[in-house]
C-alpha cells in the first residue's frame, strides 16, 4: 500500500529498496530507521532527551488501568485510532483520531493506541496529541520502535506506553529500550507472535505481553496463536491478546484462555460509529 514518494535522496533508495523486499516487518523498519535519522540530523539525541526529561506532566500509567481492569476480572480494551494499515488499505477517509478517541472512551474502552507510523499506517505524532488531550484515557504510541531517539520522542510527545516488537529487535537492543522507557516513566508493551519471541520478551523487566495474532510477515491473523501461546505466560504478566478480533465471541475467546486485555483497532474503525462498535464488541448492548 506504500504510495508516498520522498525528496530525500536516502528515503528513495529505501523506498526503491522496499519494492525488492517482500517481508512487510522489514521494509516498515527499514523506512523507520532511515525516517529517524533524518529526523535524529534535525534534532539530535540530546535535545530530545532534554524535550523528554522536562516533561512535568505525569504519564497516566498503561498499565495501571490494564491492572486494575484484570483484578476486577473485567476485559481490558485497547482501542486503536489508525487511518489505514498495510493489510487493510485505507480504514477511515474522513479520519478524526480526536473525535473517535472520545467515542471510545465514552463507550468504555480502558486505554488508547494511536498509529504514528506515516508511511504505512498515514499516522503522525499530532494525532497522538490530539487525540490524548480529547480523553482521559492512557495512550499507546503504536510504531515501530527501534532507536532510544524514538524512546525519547514519545515521552515528549506525551505518550503513555511505547510498543517493543520482538520480532523486529535484537535481545540487547530491546532491553536497551525498554530501560530507557521505564526511566522516562513509559510503560512497554513487548509484542511477540511465536514461542521464542515469547520466551525472549519474558527475560525482559515488563508486565505487558502482547500475542499478535497478525503474522507481520504474510499479515494473515489467526486467533489460534493467542490460544497457543497464552498458556506459556506467567500469571504475573498481564496477556493483551492483538490483532483480527472483531466479535464478541473472539473476545470471550481469548478472555477464557488467559487474555485479560485486547488490541482492537480495524473491526472497531471500519464501523461507522467507533462507540457502538465498541460497546459492541465489550457486549454492552
Ligand atoms: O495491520 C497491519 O496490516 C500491520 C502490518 C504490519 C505491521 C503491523 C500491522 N498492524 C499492527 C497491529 O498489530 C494492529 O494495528 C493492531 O494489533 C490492531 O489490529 P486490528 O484490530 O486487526 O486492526
Amino acid at each position: 500500500m506504500n504510495e508516498v514518494s520522498s525528496t530525500d535522496p536516502v528515503l528513495d533508495a529505501i523506498l526503491q529498496s522496499e519494492n525488492e523486499v517482500s517481508d512487510v516487518l522489514e521494509q516498515i523498519c527499514a523506512r523507520t530507521r532511515a525516517e529517524t535519522q533524518k529526523r535524529a540530523s534535525v534534532k539530535p539525541l540530546k535535545e530530545i532527551a532534554e524535550e523528554a526529561k522536562n516533561k512535568k506532566t505525569p504519564t497516566r500509567g498503561f498499565a495501571r488501568v490494564l491492572k486494575e481492569k484484570m483484578a476486577k476480572k473485567q476485559m481490558g480494551l485497547i482501542a486503536e485510532c489508525k487511518k489505514a494499515s498495510p493489510s487493510a488499505g485505507i480504514i477511515r477517509q474522513e479520519y478524526d483520531p480526536a473525535m473517535i478517541a472520545v467515542q471510545y472512551e465514552n463507550a468504555g474502552a480502558s486505554c488508547l493506541s494511536v498509529l504514528t507510523e506515516s508511511a504505512y499506517f498515514y499516522g503522525n505524532n499530532e494525532d497522538l496529541k490530539v487525540a490524548k488531550e480529547a480523553c482521559s484515557l492512557p495512550v499507546l504510541r503504536k510504531d515501530f520502535i527501534l532507536e532510544p531517539w524514538q524512546v525519547y520522542e514519545s515521552r515528549a510527545i506525551d505518550a503513555d506506553c511505547i510498543l517493543i516488537i520482538m520480532a523486529a529487535l535484537k535481545d540487547q537492543e530491546a532491553a536497551e529500550l525498554v530501560e530507557l522507557a521505564t526511566c522516562l516513566e513509559l510503560d512497554v508493551l513487548v509484542e511477540v507472535h511465536n514461542e521464542q519471541e515469547l520466551n525472549r520478551a519474558l527475560a525482559l523487566d515488563v508486565s505487558l505481553i502482547g500475542i499478535n495474532n497478525r503474522n507481520l510477515r504474510t499479515l494473515k491473523t489467526d486467533i489460534a496463536v493467542t490460544q497457543a501461546l497464552a498458556p506459556l505466560v506467567p500469571p504475573d504478566r498481564i496477556i493483551v491478546s492483538e490483532s483480527g478480533l472483531k466479535t464478541f465471541d473472539d473476545i470471550h475467546k481469548v478472555q477464557s484462555i488467559g487474555a485479560s486485555a485486547v488490541l482492537v483497532g480495524e473491526s472497531l474503525l471500519s464501523q461507522q460509529n467507533a462507540g457502538a462498535a465498541v460497546r459492541n464488541l465489550l457486549g454492552l448492548e
